[in-house]
């Protein structure tokens, strides 16, 4: 079983007792339930650099990032850099992340907040919105035609924003369809954890311009962000790169200046 597959497995398993754990209903009684969401695919519209930097303490792929930087401070710092956005990985047994992270950085800052998930359920997408999430994630690679499709037909109906996340054509063709804000290419091959920014270019010219494009993973330099601007990418998500260094917002701060 490849790790994608495993993380699957487990998060079949964690939902099933989170839903016996905490019902629906009381996830909409949560205050942040009735918020009203700002759209990330607007942001990155309008923004020349279209930065959404990442909290990510550890991965399958390279083990223990940072554990040491409070996320409020992660928050802060990406906001104050100018960060469109930031995303929040919220598993807990592969990223170390979890849904109290995402409060604290909702607590923190007014930028769209992505909750970076593995998402095969409605009712994490409840979860999302009961957290104060603005924008959600898909995976293609863990999802069929027909689940993308409810899945983001239900998110849209929470007013959430919908990204995308595709790694080969395949997983491209069967995901374009309405109700995504975002199509995602990312760099990182889920499988065997191989990174090249060339699969965003190679796929660029098959994503319709109705979608924001984003390119995710493996972006370390202000040059391969103005190179993929080339290709028609507006948004670029970065994780390692600030989350590997002992100040995650400082850093942010100096690529963000960098770019302007
Ligand atoms: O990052 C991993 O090792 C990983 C492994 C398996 C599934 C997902 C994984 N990462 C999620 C992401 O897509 C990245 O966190 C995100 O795009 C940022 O990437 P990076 O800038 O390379 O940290």
């Amino acid at each position: 079983m490849n790790i994608l597959d495993k993380i699957v497995a487990d998060k079949h398993k964690e939902v099933a007792l989170k839903k016996n754990l905490i019902p629906i209903q009381q996830l909409e009684k949560s205050v942040l339930f009735e918020q009203e969401t700002v759209s990330l695919a607007n942001s990155l519209k309008n923004s020349t650099t279209g930065i959404i930097a990442e909290h990510k303490r550890r991965s399958p792929s390279k083990a223990v990032i940072n554990q040491k930087v409070s996320v409020q401070d992660v928050a802060k710092g990406y906001e104050t850099a100018g960060a469109c956005g930031m995303s929040i990985l919220t598993d807990g047994k592969y990223f170390g992340g979890s849904l109290d992270d995402f409060l604290l950085a909702r607590a923190a800052v007014n930028i769209p907040l992505l909750r970076k998930e593995f998402i095969i359920d409605e009712y994490q997408l409840l979860e999302a919105k009961a957290h104060g999430a603005d924008v959600i994630l898909l995976i293609a690679a863990i999802l069929t035609k027909e689940e993308i499709k409810s899945l983001s037909q239900f998110a849209k109906s929470l007013s959430l924003d919908v990204l995308l996340e595709v790694h080969n054509q395949e997983e491209l063709q069967k995901s374009i369809m309405p109700s995504l804000d975002m199509l995602g290419v990312n760099n990182r091959n889920l499988k065997t954890f191989e990174v090249s920014t060339e699969i965003s270019k190679t796929l660029s010219t098959q994503i319709p311009d109705d979608f924001v494009k984003v390119s995710e993973s493996g972006i370390s330099n202000v040059e391969a962000i103005k190179d993929l601007q080339q290709y028609g990418y507006k948004g670029f998500l970065i994780g390692e790169n600030f989350m590997k260094t002992e100040n995650p917002g400082q850093s942010a701060i100096e690529f963000l200046n960098k770019l302007k």
